[in-house]
């Protein structure tokens, strides 16, 4: 057992111990991810899968712009507005919600739909609230640390991304194309935010908040898998108010 007064970790610990925690908590482990890209969902469960996640997506540069507003120097803001730059593009490049929304196009659900948040599980909404909630909330060091999970994305983007080219006939590469940058976007952010926690964390303390910031984080995205397994998948008890296949599917008759 560890404890928060036991001696500083190095540099290299803590990376290794921030490491250990992405090896056996990711959600590239969780049995929704494995059926995804195996190809083993339905296409409305691929459905599913997008809508809620335009719901992480499209409060990722929310939760950037409040750690924006949080950062004390012109350096450090420079770096983090990129990353809301990435996700909400500008007059002449299209950012990573409107490459979503191209993924919701291409498996067929209306994007006005979409763009609402109607529909989405209680279980995403949560857990995404709950992240924005918390680099509010805790301080700086634990809201950058939360974002660690990025560390770990490039590997599970090309797996899933692979997988989905090849299972599903209704999946083509313009509709993952959101995926395309993602990966060299993830290793210079968390590059940066590794960086940040090893030379900030500067007391066992600070490491252990470090540590728990990004087991949080991994539950904040396995919990939005574990909702999507349960509403959709086994035992798919889809709650009252949650989108149900065949709901705002553009490929068919408008209901
Ligand atoms: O496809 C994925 O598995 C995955 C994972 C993560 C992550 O680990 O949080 C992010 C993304 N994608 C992503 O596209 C993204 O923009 C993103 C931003 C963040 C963050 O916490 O700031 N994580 C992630």
């Amino acid at each position: 057992m560890t404890g928060r007064t036991d001696p500083l970790l190095s540099h290299a610990e803590l990376e290794a111990a921030l490491r250990e925690i992405g090896a056996t908590r990711y959600h590239s482990l969780h049995p929704f991810q494995t059926l995804l890209q195996e190809g083993r969902l339905t296409r409305a469960q691929v459905q599913a899968w997008a809508l809620n996640r335009y719901y992480y997506q499209s409060n990722i540069p929310v939760k950037d712009a409040i750690i924006l507003a949080r950062l004390g120097t012109v350096e450090l803001r420079r770096e983090w507005r990129q990353r809301i730059l990435d996700h909400d593009g500008s007059e002449t490049e299209r950012g990573g919600i409107e490459k979503w929304i191209a993924l919701t196009d291409g498996v067929g659900l209306d994007r006005d739909y979409v763009m609402s948040g109607k529909g989405i599980l209680a279980g995403t909404r949560f857990a995404v609230d709950a992240y924005v909630h918390f680099v509010r909330d805790r301080t700086l060091l634990e809201a950058i640390a939360s974002s660690l999970t990025e560390l770990f994305s490039p590997n599970v983007i090309g797996v899933r991304t692979r997988g989905m080219l090849a299972h599903y006939d209704f999946i083509s590469a313009e509709t993952l194309a959101y995926f395309d940058k993602r990966p060299v976007q993830a290793k210079r952010d968390s590059d940066f935010a590794l960086n940040y926690c090893l030379e900030h964390a500067d007391t066992r303390e600070k490491q252990e908040a470090v540590m728990d910031a990004l087991r949080f984080k991994c539950q904040v995205l396995w919990a939005q898998l574990d909702a999507l397994y349960f509403s959709y998948v086994e035992p798919a008890l889809t709650p009252p108010d949650a989108w149900r296949p065949g709901e705002a599917d553009a490929g068919r008759e408008a209901r």
